[in-house]
């Protein structure tokens, strides 16, 4: 009778939908309502829509992921490849050869008569049929001789079948070159250029609005009144987004219901992703959960057990394929939010954790779990959590070089951390 009176109660404040109430008992009642840091992503995990393909230029196409698999068109590399301009022969055991030509890159195979003989060769060439080692030109002196042109090896030694990178050694032909899902980074788009790819289908990023809300706020180039505040989070997290190549809109919106409805509903017309920044806790014109369930947003989860960014607001709308982060007002609250969720959801990564031992670690005998700012006293090995004057403290926090997780009832010196630096 106690946990069905709790479920009860749960029921009522929080706004997970009725397909979600076997979900809902196990994670919110277990944990009196809220949620820790590991479900959360989990769900989010759960909530992502599957992207559009779009073909787009090689050029642009740097940090995309791929949406197919690409394979090799031709053997790589695709003929024997001399790998020094030099000479190339078959017998290896001689000490002089007899020059039978001169043969450059882009020119067709050729073909060694003499195997007694040589051919002067260059860099990228086809080896010529009959040639087995490449020796080179810094190991041969050419002497004229009457008309002909004698290579005289003057190196140590000739090892067997040397600088000659062998067709098909790299990789065969259809092999698969470039798994779907790869994220594109500099030596892909030669390998893409390699088999002919001018344009690649990747998945489409998602385009994303950054909206502000809260009275209290002003842009950043105008001089707030005594009671009013420089809005910090739009720019910080526009910037970071713009510098990982997404496209991002901005826009502040009053504290007013009808406002904050017409307005995010705008948005959500030209953009996949929302990002609000407060009005997602308890105030009275924290308006923002109740707008979103109004707009047919289906809510995953409201407050997770954590600290700074307790009140992260997360959903989605389904016959649109739209999702919304409502991160916390408080600026590191913000930023522990956008840095643990968000920006893996967007990335579509999972976040990589670190262990450090941490010098002054407390043991947390809170519900809670924590995300710490902390400095390196030796890298990787071991930090110090930072002092701090909590979630609206930009001004410390800027010295943390690490974001530490202690999760609730943790003791151990021994934790993980993402870099944030
Ligand atoms: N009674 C309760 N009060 C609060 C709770 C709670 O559970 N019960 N949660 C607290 C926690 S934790 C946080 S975090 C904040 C978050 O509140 P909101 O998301 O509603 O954010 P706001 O109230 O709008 O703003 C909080 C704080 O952040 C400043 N802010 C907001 N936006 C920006 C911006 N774009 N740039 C810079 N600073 C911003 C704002 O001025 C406030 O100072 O609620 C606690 N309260
Ligand atoms: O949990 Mo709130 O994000 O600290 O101030």
């Amino acid at each position: 009778m106690k946990n069905f009176r709790l479920l009860m109660i749960n029921l009522k404040n929080c706004c997970i939908d009725s397909t979600q109430n076997d979900y809902f008992r196990k994670y919110y009642v277990m944990s009196s309502k809220m949620i820790n840091p590991t479900k959360a992503i989990e769900i989010i995990n759960q909530n992502i829509f599957l992207p559009k393909i779009v073909s787009i230029p090689l050029e642009k196409s740097i940090d995309f992921q791929l949406a197919e698999d690409l394979f090799a068109d031709r053997d790589f590399p695709p003929f024997d490849r001399v790998m020094m301009d030099g000479i190339a022969t078959q017998n290896t055991e001689s000490k002089e050869w007899i020059l039978e030509k001169t043969v450059f890159a882009g020119q067709e195979q050729t073909k060694l008569h003499d195997p007694n003989a040589c051919i002067e060769i260059m860099t990228g060439s086809p080896l010529p049929v009959g040639c087995t080692a490449v020796i080179p030109k810094e190991e041969i002196e050419f002497i004229k001789s009457g008309d002909q042109i004698i290579a005289k090896f003057i190196g140590q030694n000739i090892a067997k079948s040397q600088f000659i990178h062998q067709k098909g050694a790299d990789l065969k032909e259809k092999s698969l070159l470039i798994a779907k899902n790869t994220k594109i980074t500099t030596l892909e788009i030669a390998l893409a250029a390699t088999i002919g790819k001018s344009k690649l289908p990747v998945f489409q990023k998602p385009t994303i609005a950054l909206i502000s809300t809260g009275d209290e706020l002003v842009p950043v180039d105008q001089v707030p009144l005594p009671h009013q505040i420089r809005s910090s989070n739009i720019p910080m997290l526009s910037a970071t987004l713009e510098a990982k190549g997404f496209q991002t809109e901005q826009k502040h919106i009053p504290d007013s219901k009808e406002l904050l409805q017409t307005e995010i509903e705008k948005s959500l017309h030209s953009n996949d992703v929302l990002i609000l920044s407060g009005g997602v806790s308890a105030g009275k014109k924290d308006f923002i959960p109740d707008v979103l369930k109004d707009l047919g947003f289906d809510c995953h989860f409201h407050k997770i057990a954590q600290k700074p960014g307790k009140p992260l607001w997360f959903g989605t709308r389904k016959k649109d394929q739209k999702t919304i982060f409502a991160l916390p007002g408080n600026p590191i609250s913000t930023f522990i939010c956008f840095n643990v969720y968000v920006l893996p959801f967007l990335q579509q990564k999972d976040l990589d954790f670190f262990e450090t031992k941490i010098l002054n670690a407390k043991p947390n005998n809170k519900d809670l779990d924590f995300w710490l700012p902390a400095k390196w006293i030796q890298k990787g090995i071991e930090a110090e959590i930072l002092p701090n004057n909590g979630s609206g403290d930009l001004v410390n926090w800027k010295e943390a070089e690490i974001l530490v997780w202690q999760k609730a009832g943790q003791n151990s010196v021994y934790l993980p951390y993402i870099p944030v630096k």
